[in-house]
């Protein structure tokens, strides 16, 4: 399935689709035009299909934006999510793969939905530094990373971040002298959490310390992070990185 994406001057986009089967659209989806590209590939080819029952309509999103925004924070704001799993459920795919949410509830508000692993990524990762133990930083990356050090046979590190005024306070259950440790979670925004855990790791004894992120945004570069990180490993789901202090992982 082939189309073409085009974008008038205003910043509306269009879309055509040049042969008609199956479809699978693949997209980063952190950004609302992203979303909405797909959405106009969806009804160009819905117009076209309408008929034809055996057709098949996939989507992949890479990189669901605002998959942090899983509750309502507080009373009287939007809960950002649940209008973008709207959105999306209203283009109605027979199935709709998300690679490494940030928790649970994208996959229960976002219909026909199923969770793309970053085991795989992970396993290069751990597989390159030479059997780290693994290093979950707080409650909501526990149950994943658990799963993904039973599968690797590695040692598993839990910490524990509570954000006191934004800034996050580490605690480490576990030993890690003289060992190299990778951290493994979903998302870095800025990187602060891992930076303060990476220093606390060294504190403890770690002889280096690795991070893994599925979804690299590094809003604020590396400088800092490579005071206490030795190498980050990620995949380009948000964007591209090109810097000799990261691994990237290209997703097909
Ligand atoms: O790069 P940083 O700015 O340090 O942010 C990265 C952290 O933030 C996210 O968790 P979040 O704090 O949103 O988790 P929560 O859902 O438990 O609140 C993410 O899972 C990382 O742990």
């Amino acid at each position: 399935m082939k189309y073409e994406i085009k974008k008038f001057k205003d910043g509306q986009v269009t879309a055509k689709n040049i042969e008609n089967d199956h479809i699978h659209i693949k997209i980063r989806g952190n950004s609302y035009e992203d979303l909405f590209a797909m959405a106009t590939i969806k009804e160009a080819w819905d117009a076209e299909n309408a008929l034809n029952k055996n057709a098949v309509a996939k989507l992949t999103i890479h990189c669901l934006i605002g998959q942090r925004s899983d509750r309502r924070f507080n009373k009287e704001e939007s809960f950002d999510l649940k209008v973008i799993c709207n959105f999306i459920n209203a283009m109605k795919f027979n199935k709709v793969y998300i690679l490494h949410p940030h928790s649970p509830i994208s996959l229960a508000l976002i219909n026909n939905s199923e969770q793309i692993s970053h085991f795989d990524f992970v396993k290069r990762a751990f597989n390159k530094i030479g059997n780290p133990i693994l290093v979950s930083p707080d409650a909501g990356a526990y149950k994943n990373t658990h799963e993904i050090a039973e599968r690797l046979n590695a040692d598993l590190v839990p910490s524990n971040k509570v954000r006191v005024n934004g800034v996050p306070e580490i605690s480490i259950q576990g030993d890690v002298k003289g060992k190299p440790c990778l951290i493994v979670d979903d998302l870095a925004d800025g990187g602060r959490t891992f930076k303060f855990l990476a220093e606390a790791l060294k504190h403890q004894g770690a002889s280096k310390v690795y991070l893994y992120v599925t979804h690299a945004q590094f809003n604020y570069g590396f400088e800092e992070l490579k005071e206490t990180i030795d190498r980050i490993y990620c995949t380009n789901s948000y964007k591209n990185i090109e810097d000799a202090f990261v691994t990237q992982f290209i997703l097909e």
